[in-house]
């Protein structure tokens, strides 16, 4: 099993490429099946999760294939589907395969896809997606593990979920692009991968309007055509960088990055004491000081993403000062805490709260990534502490950052991968 072995203490200094959005990239990968035509997606992560979802849609007869010319290219063609099933083995390996659901059922009137079951951040259970497809007439039965979905064709309906979910939102909208009539879907999720979403299947010949805002209206079409389009940059990864770069003190500038999409983080690492200047496609983060501790709750689009909670957590560890975080998002997303107590953090967790009391330094030690994010804000506390530390279990960093070893080498930090 991989691990990371970071010395830390070294400032970051240079330029970082952004990759395309892992959450963009997932369902917008699953949208090509909803279309017998040629599709092709550019700006593809490099990610683990992205292979899964081609191996995925492999398995149901698809061709998807990364040009060798051009690896961030990916070129998928589902003219001609055999199956309809995403089994436990790949579910289970990435909950994003219940994306396969809503296209699968639009398109061919049926779809048989395990149930995810809970992972390491919460339950996170799928009801809603099968309540919406239900409202649209879909005939769903869960049995053996697994969501069994069938339908003649199906037909708009008014949809109000009951949280917001943004791949329920995905799920809901790619189903109601090929429905008869018209769907609302009240209470929608704006994350800006919805819209990069909705803006791929727009030109694939959907009607959609409302993309980016609370309640989106779809006009269902027969059928939708092939299409060329760019992934839009990914938030996290860049949030992640921002967070590196504040903590780790330095100057880097990153290239592809989109600072509309992260005005909430960027406000905290502004109060924080960083030095922040963007541009329309780059942002610019420096810092030679030790930062204020800063406190922040996570909460849907536009508000601070739980997504860069563990990140922004790390950096608070060795801030001047309290801060207070609250998780409003996923009841079980504090599994980075003890470790990152483990690097002498001072954090203590009251149910959805933590309270961080900055201490003037980290020193290293061997700690084990449990979930994605979590990995992030474990490597930052590494590129941060005295002497050495070992990051184990980064299976879970390499679902969702596109080669971030190799991209922090590239700005100063000593890391390397251990095999
Ligand atoms: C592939 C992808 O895009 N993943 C993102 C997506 O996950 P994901 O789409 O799974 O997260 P949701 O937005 O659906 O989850 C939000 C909350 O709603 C609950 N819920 C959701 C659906 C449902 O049917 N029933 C239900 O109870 C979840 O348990 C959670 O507490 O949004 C999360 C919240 O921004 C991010 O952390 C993930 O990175
Ligand atoms: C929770 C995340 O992803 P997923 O929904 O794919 O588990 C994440 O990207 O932080």
């Amino acid at each position: 099993m991989d691990k990371l072995l970071i010395k830390g203490g070294r400032p970051l200094q240079g330029e970082v490429v952004i990759s395309g959005a892992k959450n963009a990239a997932l369902p917008e990968l699953c949208a090509a099946l909803l279309t017998a035509e040629p599709v092709t997606l550019t700006n593809v992560p490099r990610l683990q999760d992205v292979n899964t979802t081609l191996k995925l849609l492999r398995m149901m007869g698809v061709q998807a294939e990364r040009s060798e010319a051009e690896p961030d290219t990916v070129a998928i063609n589902a003219s001609n589907v055999t199956s309809r099933e995403a089994t436990y083995d790949l579910v289970k390996t990435m909950r994003a395969s219940i994306l396969v659901l809503g296209p699968l059922l639009a398109r061919f009137g049926e779809a048989k896809v395990s149930l995810p079951g809970g992972c390491a951040i919460g339950s996170r259970p799928v009801d809603q997606h099968i309540k919406g497809m239900q409202a649209m007439g879909a005939e769903i039965t869960v049995e053996h593990g697994y969501i069994h979905a069938k339908t003649r064709r199906l037909k708009g309906a008014r949809i109000t979920t009951d949280m917001v979910t943004v791949t329920g939102t995905e799920n809901l909208m790619m189903a109601a692009v090929l429905a008869e009539g018209e769907t609302v879907l009240e209470n929608a999720a704006q994350e800006p991968e919805i819209p990069d979403l909705a803006e791929m299947l727009i030109k694939m010949g959907a009607k959609i309007e409302g993309h980016g805002t609370s309640k989106i209206l779809i006009q269902g079409v027969e059928r939708l055509g092939g299409v060329a389009h760019r992934i839009v940059p990914d938030r996290i990864e860049a949030g992640t960088f921002l967070c590196a770069v504040a903590a780790a003190g330095g100057d880097v500038t990153l290239r592809r990055a989109r600072a509309d999409h992260l005005d909430a983080v960027i406000d905290k690492l502004r109060d924080a004491g960083a030095t922040i200047e963007s541009g329309a496609d780059w942002i610019r983060v420096k810092n030679d000081k030790r930062l204020r501790a800063v406190g922040f709750r996570t909460s849907e689009y536009p508000a601070f993403p739980t997504d860069m909670q563990a990140q922004f957590m790390a950096l608070d560890c060795i801030a001047e000062g309290t801060a207070r975080i609250t998780e409003t998002i996923f009841e079980n997303r504090y599994m980075h805490v003890n470790e990152l107590v483990r690097l002498g953090a001072k954090i203590e967790v009251d149910g959805h709260t933590a309270v961080v009391q900055g201490v003037p330094q980290l020193s290293g030690a061997t700690v084990m990534a449990t979930d994605l994010r979590a990995s992030a804000s474990l490597v930052i506390a590494g590129l941060v502490a005295d002497g050495e530390t070992v990051v184990d279990r980064i299976y879970h960093l390499d679902r969702g950052y596109d080669q971030m070893e190799t991209k922090l080498r590239g700005i100063g930090a000593d890391i390397q991968r251990i095999k």
